[in-house]
C-alpha cells in the first residue's frame, strides 16, 4: 500500500465535541448517541445516567473485546449476523469499531453471504424494524412516511431496492429492506459515510416468490408484483420525492430485477446523481480488474513471445449472464474501451460475445427475440452473417462452448448464478486459443459462492496455475506446484462492495449533479492502481498477487478512489457547484484532497456535553 498517501485512521483532533441533548433511559436507547459502560463520569453526571449504569467505566476497546468474545460463542455465520444486527440497534460505534476491527473477517457475516440467508429468512427472523418501509397499497402514504423519517434530517445517500434480485437469491419481496441497509453498513465501514446521513428504502411492490406469498409468517404485502405503468409511478413518485427533499443526495439503486434496473438508471441518470451498483459498481470493480489482469497478462506474453503491451480494446471479452451485472460490465469495459482506446463505440461493441440462457444473443435468433431486448442489450447482438446457430444443428443456439471454442476469448466472466458452468472442456477450450505466454482472465463472478461458475482450485489446476482470477465472494487463497515451484494464488474478491462506497463518498464529496460514466471510470483506474498485483515483483509469468487489493485495506483504497471521482466529477462540471474558470476547480480540487479525510465519519466516541438545543435524534 505504499501508494497511499492519506491514512484513513482520523487523527483525534478531528473528532468534535458533540452537544447531545438527550437524557437518561432515552440517551442509553438511541443507538446512535448510546456509549453503554463508555460513558464518563462526568457525562454520567451530566446526562442522568447515575445508576442505569454498572459502577465501572470501560473504553471502547474494552467493549470491544467484550463483545467479539460474545461473537465468537455464536457457532454458525447467521448466528453472528443476528448478534451484530442486534449491537447494530443498540450502539452503532461499538458496532462499527468491531467490524473495522475485524474487518475480513466478519465483512461475509454482514454482507454476502450470510446477509442472503438473513434475507431469505427475514419474517421469520424479524425482530425491530430499520429502515423506510413504502409499500404499493399505501401509496397515498408516501410522502408523509418519507418526511416523517426524514424531517430535520441531513442526508447524503438513499440506499433503495424493490427485491427483485438480491445477491443471486432472487425475489425476497419486504426483507430485500436488509440488502439496502447492508451496502448503507458498508458505505460507512468502507466509504467513512456518517451512517447519520444515509437511509436505507425497500419498495414494497409485491413478490412474485411463491413460497413467501404462501407463508403466514411473510411480513410484506402479499401481493404478485406490480408491473408497468402503475410500478413505473409508485417508482417515480419515490424518486421525485428525493429530488424535492435531497437534491444533493445520492440515490443508490440495488437488486432490481434485470428489467427494471437499466431502464430505471436510464430514465433518472441525466436529472439526479443515481447510482445503479449492480451495473456500474459490478462495471467499475471488473473494469479494474481487468486493467490490472490485462497487465500482468501482458508482461507474461512480452516476456514469453512479444514485447507488445496490450490494451482493453484489445480482448476478446465472453461474458456468461448477460442480466444487470454482465450487461453492466459489457458496457462499462465498452466505455473504457471507447475513452481509452479513441476506438468507435460500434467497434468497442464487438469487442464482446453476451451469452444467456438462449446461448449467445446473436441476430439469428429471430427478429422478434432481438426486438425485445432493451437498447443497452441489442448493442451487443452478434450480427447474423457470422454465421452462428450454424455448427451443424437444427437450432439456432450456440453454446459457451461453441462461442469459447469459436472466439477463443481472452477475458471470461460469469454473471449467471449458474454454479459451473465453466466446465473444464470451455477452459481448456479457452487456454488453447491464447498468445504464447499469455494468461488468460477468468472470472465466475456468481454470488453466493455455492453458485460461482467455476472454483479458484479447478480453474488454476485446469489452466496449471496461468488464469489469472478473480471471484464476487470471498475464496481461500490456494497453494500448488506450478513447473517445480510452490506458489500461492491470492484470489481476488471482485465484488463491487470494493469500490462503490469509494464512487458514492467521491460524488458526494463533489456535490455531484450526475453520475457520470467518466467518474466511474476515474475510480476504477485508481483502484487498478492499487492492485497488488501490479504492484508486485514477482516473474508474471508465475504472478500470484492478487489482482485487486484485499478487502482488509477497502477503507484506505476507497478513499483515494473517493478522492479520483470527485476530481473527475469537478473538471468535467458534473458537480452541482458553478465554477467560474479552471483556476477555481483546482482550487476546489485541493480542497476535496485536504478535507476528505475530515469528512470521514470513524467510529470512535466523540466527548458530549449536555446542551438542550444539542443534538437529538435527528
Ligand atoms: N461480484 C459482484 O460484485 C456482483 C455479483 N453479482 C452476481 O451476479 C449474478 C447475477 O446477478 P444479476 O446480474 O444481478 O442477476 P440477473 O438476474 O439480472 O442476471 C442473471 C442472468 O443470468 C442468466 N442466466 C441464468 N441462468 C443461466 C444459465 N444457466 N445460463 C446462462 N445464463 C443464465 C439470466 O437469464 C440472467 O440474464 C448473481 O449471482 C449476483 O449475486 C451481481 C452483482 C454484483
Ligand atoms: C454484490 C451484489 O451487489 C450482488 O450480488 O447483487
Ligand atoms: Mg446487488
Amino acid at each position: 500500500m505504499a501508494a497511499l498517501s492519506i491514512s484513513s485512521h482520523k487523527p483525534p483532533h478531528l473528532i468534535p465535541t458533540l452537544k447531545v441533548a438527550l437524557r437518561g433511559q432515552t440517551l442509553l436507547g438511541s443507538p446512535r448517541f448510546n456509549k453503554g459502560t463508555a460513558f464518563s463520569a462526568e457525562e454520567r453526571k451530566a446526562f442522568g445516567l447515575e445508576g442505569r449504569l454498572p459502577y465501572r467505566v470501560n473504553t471502547l476497546d474494552e467493549q470491544c473485546a467484550r463483545a467479539y468474545g460474545q461473537l465468537e460463542k455464536r457457532d454458525t455465520p447467521m448466528r453472528k449476523n443476528t448478534f451484530l444486527q442486534s449491537l447494530k440497534d443498540q450502539n452503532w460505534t461499538l458496532y462499527y469499531s468491531l467490524l473495522a476491527r475485524h474487518l475480513k473477517e466478519l465483512t461475509p457475516i454482514i454482507y454476502t453471504p450470510t446477509e442472503a440467508e438473513a434475507i431469505a429468512s427475514y419474517s421469520h427472523i424479524f425482530r425491530r424494524s430499520e429502515g423506510l418501509y413504502l409499500s404499493y397499497p399505501e401509496e397515498d402514504l408516501m410522502e408523509q412516511a418519507f418526511l416523517e423519517q426524514t424531517r430535520g434530517r441531513e442526508i447524503d445517500l438513499i440506499v433503495v431496492t424493490d427485491a427483485e434480485a438480491i445477491l443471486g437469491i432472487g425475489d425476497q419481496g419486504v426483507g430485500g429492506i436488509g440488502i439496502s441497509t447492508a451496502k448503507s453498513v458498508i458505505y460507512t465501514l468502507i466509504g467513512g459515510l456518517d451512517p447519520s446521513k444515509s437511509l436505507s428504502v425497500t419498495l414494497d411492490v409485491g413478490t412474485n416468490n411463491e413460497s413467501l406469498l404462501h407463508d403466514p409468517l411473510y411480513v410484506g404485502w402479499p401481493e404478485k408484483r406490480v408491473r408497468g405503468a402503475d410500478y413505473d409511478r409508485f417508482v417515480d413518485k419515490f424518486v421525485q420525492l428525493v429530488r424535492k427533499h435531497y437534491p444533493h443526495s445520492l440515490l443508490h439503486f440495488e437488486d432490481f430485477g434485470v428489467t427494471n434496473a437499466h431502464r430505471l438508471l436510464d430514465r433518472y441518470h441525466d436529472t439526479h446523481a443515481v447510482f445503479n451498483d449492480d451495473i456500474q459498481g459490478t462495471g467499475a470493480v471488473s473494469l479494474a480488474c481487468i486493467m490490472s489482469a490485462i497487465r500482468v497478462s501482458s508482461e507474461a506474453r512480452a516476456s514469453a513471445s512479444s514485447p507488445e503491451k496490450k490494451k482493453l480494446g484489445d480482448q476478446r471479452y465472453v461474458i456468461f449472464g448477460a442480466g444487470s451485472a454482465g450487461l453492466g460490465i459489457a458496457v462499462q469495459l465498452r466505455d473504457a474501451i471507447v475513452s481509452a482506446d479513441n476506438m468507435k463505440r460500434e467497434d468497442a461493441n464487438k469487442k464482446f460475445w453476451l451469452v444467456d440462457r438462449e446461448g449467445l444473443l446473436h441476430a439469428g435468433l429471430g427478429d422478434e427475440y432481438v426486438q425485445a431486448m432493451t437498447h443497452q442489450k441489442k448493442e451487443f447482438v452478434r450480427p447474423a452473417d457470422e454465421g452462428w446457430g450454424s455448427q451443424g444443428r437444427d437450432d439456432k443456439k450456440a453454446s459457451l462452448l461453441d462461442v469459447v471454442k469459436k472466439i477463443r476469448p481472452t477475458v471470461l466472466i460469469g454473471c449467471s448464478t449458474s454454479a459451473g458452468a465453466f466446465t473444464q472442456e470451455v477452459v481448456e477450450a479457452m487456454m488453447e486459443g491464447l498468445d504464447e505466454g499469455a494468461r488468460p482472465i477468468i472470472m465466475p463472478l456468481s454470488n453466493p459462492s455455492r453458485l460461482v461458475e467455476a472454483t479458484p482450485e479447478n480453474l488454476l489446476h485446469w489452466t496449471k496455475g496461468k488464469a489469472l482470477i478473480a471471484t464476487g465472494s470471498p475464496f481461500d487463497s490456494i497453494k500448488m506446484d506450478v513447473d517445480g515451484k510452490d506458489k500461492e494464488f491470492v484470489i481476488a474478491e471482485c465484488n463491487n462492495a470494493l469500490i462503490y462506497p469509494g464512487l458514492g463518498f467521491g460524488a458526494i464529496l463533489a456535490r455531484s449533479r450526475i453520475v457520470t460514466d467518466t467518474m466511474l471510470i476515474a475510480g476504477a483506474r485508481r483502484l487498478a492502481q492499487l492492485s497488488p498485483a501490479i504492484n508486485s515483483d514477482e516473474d508474471p509469468e508465475y504472478n500470484g498477487a492478487a489482482l485487486l487489493p484485499d478487502f482488509g485495506d477497502a477503507p484506505k483504497v476507497n478513499l483515494e478512489v473517493a478522492i479520483s471521482v470527485a476530481e473527475q466529477a469537478i473538471r468535467e462540471g458534473s458537480s452541482s457547484q458553478e465554477y467560474a474558470n479552471d483556476e477555481e476547480k483546482e482550487q476546489a480540487i485541493r480542497e476535496v484532497r485536504e478535507n476528505a479525510l475530515k469528512r470521514v465519519w470513524v467510529p470512535v466516541y466523540p466527548k458530549y456535553e449536555y446542551d438542550e438545543n444539542g443534538m437529538t435524534e435527528t
